[in-house]
């Protein structure tokens, strides 16, 4: 059984807006899949379901092999914990501290345990420092890692992060690069991760789902996804430049690995160029 799944998912908005169109997904444990796709594809949409935020027009999403119901919607919102794209829309408390805490109280946990998950959260997310501050005082950096300790802090099975470095600066996208990487290592949970930018993609993913106008049009590997160049384009995505170069050069007959992220191209043309074994 996987930890998340869905069968033919459907959504309408009102206004005849088709958008999830049969979406079949599945969602195994400690895996980190990437949902790529142009504005607009459906991949907020797509997550809103995942925890039971929205409801589906037609077609299933079973968690731990359970359609969602009023009667599960706590533990599934306990298993599956849902970043939003804007983390100003899920940080409400007059701190940092209490924003954290906010889910865990709301569980019913005893204060106890309530102080060692906010502790072990913004530690996680490096805040400790902030924990009396006020969340809406915060850079954008912030305010995301405080909406993503709110729900570590519930610790839950998967991970689903909205557009994780919407926004952010360059530091910014590192920190959260690695912080998801670390994460997911340490934990072995599922993380689930929404994104226009293949660079990220190819950095984080085990397995890439693309989606455009509310249907998955590939799946597959980073390797598998990004042999599909014109795919790409045709979804106004693009595949990064190292990989484009190395490819490149590879048609024009030079001997040289491939290499999707910066370290694996700077390992491909050290060897390229006779500088490593
Ligand atoms: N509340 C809503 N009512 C009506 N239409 C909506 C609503 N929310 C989203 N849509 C439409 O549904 C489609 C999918 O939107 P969604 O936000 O899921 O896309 P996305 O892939 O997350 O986009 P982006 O990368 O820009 O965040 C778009 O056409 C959008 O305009």
């Amino acid at each position: 059984m996987h930890i998340l799944e869905t069968q033919h998912l459907c959504h309408t908005y009102k206004g005849n807006i088709d958008a999830l169109r049969n979406i079949s997904f599945v969602a195994p444990r400690n895996i980190r899949i990437a949902i790529i796709g142009p504005n607009g594809a459906g991949k907020s949409t797509l997550f809103k379901h995942f925890n039971g935020v929205l409801k589906p027009t037609s077609g299933k999403i079973l968690v731990r092999g359970e359609q969602i119901t009023k009667e599960n919607i706590r533990e599934v919102r306990k298993t599956i914990g849902l970043v939003f794209q804007n983390p100003d829309d899920q940080i409400f408390s007059p701190t940092v501290e209490q924003d954290v805490a906010f889910g865990p109280m709301n569980i019913g946990l005893d204060e106890e345990s309530v102080r060692h998950r906010v502790n072990e959260a913004l530690k996680i997310v490096g805040l400790e420092e902030y924990r009396t501050r006020v969340p809406h005082h915060l850079s954008g950096g912030e305010k995301k890692r405080v909406a993503i300790a709110g729900i570590i802090a519930m610790e839950p099975q998967v991970l689903v992060l909205d557009e994780p470095t919407a926004g952010l600066d360059p530091q910014g996208i590192r920190e959260i690069t690695r912080f998801i990487r670390n994460f997911s290592d340490t934990y072995g949970m599922t993380v689930i991760f929404s994104t226009h930018s293949l660079s990220l993609a190819a950095e984080l993913a085990d397995y890439i789902y693309v989606m455009n106008r509310g249907e998955f049009v590939a799946e597959g590997t980073v390797s598998e996804i990004f042999s599909k160049p014109d795919l790409l384009t045709s979804v106004r995505l693009d595949v990064p430049v190292l990989p484009k170069l190395i490819s490149s050069l590879q048609n024009q007959g030079v001997n040289i690995e491939m290499g999707y992220t910066y370290d694996q191209a700077e390992k491909s043309f050290l060897k390229a160029f006779g500088k490593m074994a």
